[in-house]
Formats: structure tokens, sequence, C-alpha cells
């Protein structure tokens, strides 16, 4: 249904389209909607010019530029200045949980025993009209207090705990349009969308309790994305009466450009950033992407991909130390391992996220996620550990005495074999990742891990880009598009064998590997999944 909430009233140029959703009222009032369409008047264009950018970027190194840190940005990283401060309850994040803005898993993860949740309308978010509606309401009542949810299968009841864990939302990147609201004819930054909802329904309750509006923002290639994001906190303040500097955000550092910028973003936002945070799963991705064209720099499978290899290692070490100059938090990623059922395989997940974790905190880190309840407390015990009594996160780690981290070191190839198992198993998890996500679905546990937008771009990209550069697999088969065809028909009639025919027939499993096929045999690397995913996943909304 066209809705016009807003072009009843004075904002002509502001549609919401999407169709009807419970609740909605209370998400789109007036006011919510004014400060929207002031937002998107002011910022939406500037996401376009960013975007390109980030194109003409991508132009050079597909051209054989490599990234490099900026030398006109030099006086800022030799600068001597830091960050205006971090509030009382995001001094300590030593473990934070995330998950998408589900109203059971919202209460699960407040609950949980973690210092944060960082509720999610990204990487683990299949951006349906109605998951975004009901995301934002489902934030509203946490913020509140006042969220429940009864299971409908076993009737258990749902409730916050006393004292639950901070709140902080993350956004959409910028590349993601929402195509349920309309500024001036064009769908809006869902970027812009998440913010002003969030901000405007909750600011007032999340400070009068001592916290703070607080948002995590993804994937930014870039300082002068990290400019725009200011301006619009600073706006956002001023028009709120707020002191400058009350909302807070941590920044991931999740793509190759944005490690060569650091101090930059850092500086940027300086009034606003409190962390910047290892997307680690992004950033391998990222560093696919960005790298596409490079033939020395191709990835071996995704299993060997870990945080020990040096490219890994450089940018886990010179985020923290970027970070502990300028008085920011440095937090770590994501182990992507999730609990088993088995008490002896869940031993040995245990383990891997315990040395996982060790790894991070031993070098500085101030905290790290975790994706289930099920592993906080070994995420905990290892942070515990490191922290000690004395302290509340680990800024007093400087790494000033290390040698300077090289462009070279962060760009270093990878080893490892490239093998048709890697190569089988990248595509049964994009099928199932992708079926899950154009059925409503972003984040889904696949062969006892934790998949999501990020970790799913790393199985299509990487077989993308063994077949750009004629790679062979480890047992001497070339990667071409004939072998990759031949493989997609023979995986999905073994993800069909896995999942039984019901499940099969009643899901999206063709649609999904009609797209694999398009996005990983066309001869340009699709930037996004989740851009001709969304085309599928919003066809069937009205
Ligand atoms: C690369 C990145 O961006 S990482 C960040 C984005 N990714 C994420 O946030 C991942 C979040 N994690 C998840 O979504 C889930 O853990 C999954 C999908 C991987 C697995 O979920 P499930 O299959 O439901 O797990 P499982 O059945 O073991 O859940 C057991 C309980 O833990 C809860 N639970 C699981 N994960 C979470 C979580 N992240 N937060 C809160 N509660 C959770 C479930 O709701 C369930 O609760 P219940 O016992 O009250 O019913
Ligand atoms: O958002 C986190 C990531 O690893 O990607
Ligand atoms: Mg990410």
């Amino acid at each position: 249904m066209e809705q016009s909430l807003a072009t009843e009233s004075k904002q002509q140029s502001l549609q919401i389209t999407g169709p009807d959703i419970a609740g909605q009222e209370i998400v789109f009032t007036e006011g919510a909607v004014a400060f929207l369409h002031t937002l998107c008047d002011l910022y939406a264009d500037e996401v376009e010019q960013l975007l390109e950018q980030r194109r003409e970027r991508q132009s050079r190194i597909d051209a054989g530029e490599l990234p490099d840190f900026l030398p006109q940005t030099r006086a800022i990283r030799d600068g001597q200045w830091t960050i205006r401060g971090i509030p009382a309850d995001l001094q300590d994040r030593r473990v934070e949980i995330t998950g998408p803005v589900d109203r059971k898993m919202i209460i699960n993860a407040l609950n949980a025993n973690v210092k944060v949740f960082m509720a999610d309308f990204e990487d683990s978010l299949a951006p349906s009209w109605e998951k975004v509606v009901q995301g934002q309401l489902n934030l509203r009542d946490a913020v509140r207090g006042t969220i429940s949810y009864t299971a409908p299968d076993t009737g258990k009841e749902y409730r916050l705990k006393e004292d639950p864990a901070v709140l902080i939302a993350r956004v959409r990147g910028l590349h993601l349009k929402d195509k349920h609201v309309l500024f001036n004819g064009k769908p809006i930054p869902g970027a812009l969308l998440d913010f002003a909802l969030y901000f405007y329904h909750n600011h007032h309750q999340l400070l009068a309790k001592g916290s703070g509006p607080y948002f995590y923002i993804p994937k930014l290639e870039g300082h002068l994305e990290a400019r725009w994001w200011a301006k619009v906190f600073a706006f956002t303040e001023e028009r709120f009466c707020l002191a400058p500097g009350t909302i807070k955000c941590t920044c991931l550092i999740e793509t190759l450009p944005a490690v060569f910028e650091m101090d930059e973003i850092l500086f940027e936002l300086r009034s606003n950033i409190v962390a910047l945070n290892c997307g680690r799963w992004d950033y391998i991705f990222s560093y696919i992407k960005t790298l596409k064209n490079h033939p020395d720099r191709v990835l071996p499978d995704r299993q060997q991909v870990t945080m020990d290899k040096p490219f890994l290692s450089a940018y886990s070490r010179l985020l923290v130390k970027t970070c502990h100059k300028r008085g920011a938090l440095a937090m770590g990623g994501m182990a992507a391992f999730i609990p088993a059922k088995d008490e002896e395989a869940n031993r040995q997940v245990l383990a891997r996220v315990c040395r996982d974790k060790e790894l991070e905190a031993r070098n500085g880190h101030d905290g790290t996620w975790v994706a289930h309840p099920g592993l906080a407390d070994t995420a905990m015990s290892v942070f515990n550990g490191f922290i000690g009594e004395d302290h509340v996160n680990q800024l007093h780690i400087t790494r000033d005495v290390d040698a300077p981290i090289l462009a070279s070191e962060l760009l270093k190839p990878c080893d490892g074999e490239r093998t048709e198992s890697g190569m089988r198993l990248n595509i049964r998890i994009a099928l199932q990742y992708l079926e899950a996500w154009i059925s409503g679905n972003g984040c889904v546990p696949i062969y006892g891990l934790m998949e999501d937008a990020a970790t799913a771009e790393i199985s299509r990209a990487s077989i993308w880009q063994w077949i750009h550069h004629s790679k062979s697999l480890a047992n001497g088969k070339a990667v071409t598009k004939g072998l990759f065809r031949e493989m997609l028909v023979e995986e999905l009639a073994n993800v069909k064998e896995e999942v039984g025919s019901e499940r099969f027939s009643h899901g999206r499993f063709t649609e999904a590997a009609v797209l694999l096929e398009e996005i990983t045999t066309a001869d340009e690397l699709v930037d996004f999944l989740t851009l001709p995913g969304y085309e599928l996943l919003t066809r069937s909304e009205h």
C-alpha cells in the first residue's frame, strides 16, 4: 500500500511505500518522519558522491595501483590528538554479543553474560520491510524495558533481566538503499532510515538512564565517509539540543581501503567515536574484492584464512595501536563458531573460540564479539584473564615499541591451498545462505558455523576470483565457469539431500542457485550479494 503518513502533511517529498506492518504508526510518527525527511534532504545526495568515489578508487586499483596510506593526510597520522572520550557504560566492552533485531534474540542477547549487545540491521539481517519496521519496534520496547515475548510453540516467556547489557544499534552500510521509503522518488539510504528511527525514538530514554544513542557504523571505505557521518551526528545533536559528542559510534574497519585510513576516520569522528572494530569477515571479503584484478593476491580456501595469517595479524595489531594512541577502544571480531549439541564436539568449539579470543586479547584488543550466548562465558574468561582486576579495558597496551606496520604487510598474499572440497563447500554454503537471505533470514547456522552476509560473501567471491584468474585446484583441475556450473548442479543436489525434499521444495533453493550462477560467472564481480538479493527478498512483499 502506498502510505502517505508523510505526504499528507507538509513532507511532500518523502513517501513510505512499504506494505502495512502492524505497529508501523508507532515508528513513523510525524516527528520521526520530519526528522528523516530533513536528514534525507541534507545528506542523501552526498551518499551517491561517496559511492562514486568508491568506484573511482576501485578503477585505479583494478588498473594496477595498490592501496596505501594517504600522503595528503600525513599530518593527521603524525599529529598528537585524541578522541573526545568514552562514556562510563562503554569503557568495559570485553564481550559483546551480536544478533539480528528479532524480538526473542534481543531479549536473550540483552540478558546474556556480556557487556554489550550489538543489535544488527546489517550483516545478519535480511532487510525486508517487515524486519526493518519490526526491528525498530523491538528496539523501542527494549530501550523502555517493556520488551517481552512468548514462544508460540513452547509458551516460554521472555523478559529483560534487571541489569541488561548496553545496547548499540548497527545501521546498514551506505551501499544499501531501502526501496520502501522514497525521497524525491528515489529509495533512501538504509543507513539514514535505521539511524533516524533508532535515534529519534530512543535517545531521550537512553540518556535518561545514563546510557546514550550508540551506533555501530559498518563497511566504511575511508575518512570522507566518516566525515559524512560526523556531519549527520553534529546536525542531529544540534537539532535535538544535545551537547556535541552525545551520540557515540564505533566504526567497523572491515574494508581494505579503510585500514589505511584508521587515524583519519578517528580524527573525522573524534567528537563521537569511541572505538574501531576488526570486522574480519567483511575485511577478508574486501581483500578479495579490492584486489580482485591482482593475480598474485588470490586467497586460498576460506578455512585457511585465519587471524594468525600475516595480513590479518597486521590488521589487528595496527588497529589496536592506532586506537590506543588516540584513546579509543580496539574491539576484536567474530569467531564464527556456534555451540555444538554433542558434548565432545562442543568442547572443541569452545577450545577454538578460546584460542581465537586469546590471540585478540594478546594483541591488545579491549573486547570481542560472540555470535551465541553459549560462547559468552568462554570469551569473558579469556578477556578477564588479560584485562585483570585493575583495569576495565586494555587502553594501556600502546604497542609503542612495535616496528611500524607497512602497507606491504597489510597487503601480503596469503599462503594456502585451493581445493576441490573447499570450492564445493563454498558453493553449498553460498547456496544455503542465499536461500535463507532471500527468504528473509539473514543469519543461519550452516555446518556448525554462523553464516551471515559477510561470511557468505567470502564463499561466493572466492570462486569468482579463482575463475577470473584461471586458478587451479590442488588436484590440478582448472577452475573455469564450466567446472563451477558442473559443481553447482551437483552441490544443489547434495544440499537437497541434506535438507530433505520437503524443506527443499518449500524453499527457494532454485532461485538461490540461479542467483549464485549469475553472480559467480559474471565478468565483473558484483559489489555485494545483498544488492541482487534485495530484489528477490522484496519481490513477494506486496
Ligand atoms: C560477520 C558479522 O557481521 S558477525 C555479526 C552478525 N552475525 C550475528 O549477529 C550472528 C548472531 N547469531 C545468530 O543469529 C544465531 O546464533 C545463529 C543463527 C547463528 C544460530 O541460532 P540458533 O540456530 O537459533 O541457535 P540455537 O538453537 O543454538 O539457540 C539457542 C538459544 O540461543 C539463542 N541465541 C542464539 N544466538 C543468539 C544471539 N546471537 N543472541 C541472543 N540469543 C541467541 C536462541 O535464540 C535460542 O534461544 P532459546 O533457547 O530461548 O530458544
Ligand atoms: O561485521 C563484521 C564482519 O566481520 O564482517
Ligand atoms: Mg561486516
